[in-house]
């Protein structure tokens, strides 16, 4: 077990390439079973979740290199091999093995999934979906049996607009006979991209990032290559720390279009932001004006980007309200950030922030992967050594992160734990 340790208080410059996005990487790899050739998909980034996937892949039978960012799966030898425990636990995206398996082998066996512990995460619209679809669908021991004689397309209302359950239906859909139609579809942009690659493999899509998706079902879907699109994520936290630490920051390798909340909040605040087609330029202010933001979903505000701009805004002049309407108690790095000594209130689905302060390094637990990108901000923003824990979350979701702030000239390394921090660890 490893701890990250940052030496904050530093400004920062210089630029930053984004990797693929996390949430696209971990669709487009299980998307791959219902081809019956090789795919190959480029400039995935360096994560856990993406190296558990691909070694569930190989659990039930794929042929699979992962070199640089480049995977190739050959699926022609997948099985449906029930997969009720390991891995699968390990992350949120292995629900989409269950759309994948059920389209081309009609059943599937899948424990739930894991992920971020953000309050509950229930996957009722994907059942509803696959069960629209014609499959029977039953939860035996935290496991998850699907089972269809054969898929037929239908028309799917989402009640809660769910990115998981546009997608994980897609899956399924793009090999039933007929015509599916899912209504109230999320409009995420990794929702496009899964749509790209499956219909580079041969599927029938349209209207994939608005809120009505049609899906004609085929027989056979092939090999083919794709490029995946970068992390709007990954990009925004790197937008955020650059507008709290940096003089200037280039964010290189993006697409502005996905994160224009996130740039209409930053120019609110008083953040110099100028715009490329693939490129972000940030001039750092001392002078932020506090702003309040609610999650929404795309092409709302991210709730993914809520925990690090919280952050950000301890220091801002004023005091901003942050409400998540997607995770109502997406707030378990607030207590973390109060150690550091932010000056920060929980009410409801609402944190309020005050400002500014000048944050200090502290010892501190990353609960999810953002609430660990929020403490990284926060660590290079704080006077001081800050050291963070629960590092297993930040790796499922940030490529190369130490050399990444390395390159912007932050002081940051990785430390092992010692036997008394681990136990201490433990017992907390
Ligand atoms: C792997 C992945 O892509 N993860 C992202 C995905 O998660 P995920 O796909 O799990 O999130 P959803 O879009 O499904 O969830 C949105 C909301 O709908 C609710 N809901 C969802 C499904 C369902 O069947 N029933 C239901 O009630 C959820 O509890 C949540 O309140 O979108 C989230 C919202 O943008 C992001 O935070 C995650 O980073
Ligand atoms: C919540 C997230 O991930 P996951 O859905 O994979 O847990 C996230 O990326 O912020």
């Amino acid at each position: 077990m490893e701890k990250l340790k940052i030496a904050g208080g530093y400004p920062l410059k210089g630029s930053v390439r984004i990797s693929g996005a996390k949430n696209s990487a971990v669709a487009l790899i299980p998307a791959t079973i219902l081809a019956e050739s090789t795919v190959s998909i480029d400039g995935l980034p360096d994560i856990s979740d993406v190296q558990i996937l691909k070694d569930l892949i190989e659990e039930i039978g794929g042929t699979v290199s992962l070199k640089n960012d480049e995977i190739v799966i050959d699926p022609s030898n997948i099985v449906s091999m029930p997969l009720p425990n390991g891995k699968v636990k390990k992350l949120r995206a292995s629900y989409y093995l269950m759309g994948a398996m059920l389209g081309r082998f009609k059943k599937a066996v899948i424990g739930l999934p894991g992920g971020c512990h953000l309050g509950p995460r229930p996957i009722d619209q994907h059942i509803k979906g696959f069960e629209a679809l014609g499959a029977r669908v039953t939860n035996e021991q935290g496991a998850i049996y699907l089972r269809a004689d054969e898929l037929r397309g239908a028309r799917i209302y989402l009640d809660v607009v769910s990115v998981g359950a546009t997608i994980n239906i897609m899956l399924a859909a793009v090999r039933a006979k007929g015509q599916t139609i899912i209504e109230n579809a999320a409009k995420e942009p990794e929702i496009i991209d899964v749509a790209t690659l499956l219909s580079s493999m041969g599927a029938k899509i349209k209207g994939a990032g608005t809120d009505v998706i049609r899906i004609q079902g085929v027989d056979k879907l092939s090999g083919c290559h794709h490029t995946i699109i970068p992390d709007r994520i990954e990009a925004g936290t790197y937008m955020i720390l650059g507008a709290a630490m940096a003089k200037e920051v280039l964010i290189d390798n993006v697409i502005p279009l996905h994160l224009e909340s996130l740039i209409a909040k930053f120019r609110e605040m008083g953040i110099m932001v100028e715009t490329t087609e693939d490129q972000i330029w940030i001039a750092g202010t001392d002078n932020l004006k506090a702003v309040d933001i609610k999650t929404l979903v795309y092409p709302g505000f991210p709730t993914d980007l809520q925990q690090p701009f919280t952050a950000l805004l301890t220091k801002a002049k004023g005091t901003g309200m942050v409400t998540d309407t997607i995770y109502g108690a997406r707030f378990k790095h607030i207590d973390e950030l109060r150690r550091m000594n932010a000056q920060i209130k929980v009410e409801g689905r609402s944190a309020i922030v005050t400002g500014p302060v000048q944050l200090q390094g502290a010892k501190v637990k990353a609960s999810d992967l953002r609430a660990g990108a929020s403490l990284v901000v926060a660590g290079l923003m704080a006077e001081g050594i800050t050291e963070i824990t629960g590092l297993e979350h930040i790796d499922r979701g940030y490529s190369q992160l130490e050399e990444k702030l390395t390159g912007l000239g932050a002081t940051i390394w990785r430390e092992k734990l010692s036997e008394e921090e681990i136990e201490q660890l433990q017992n907390s």
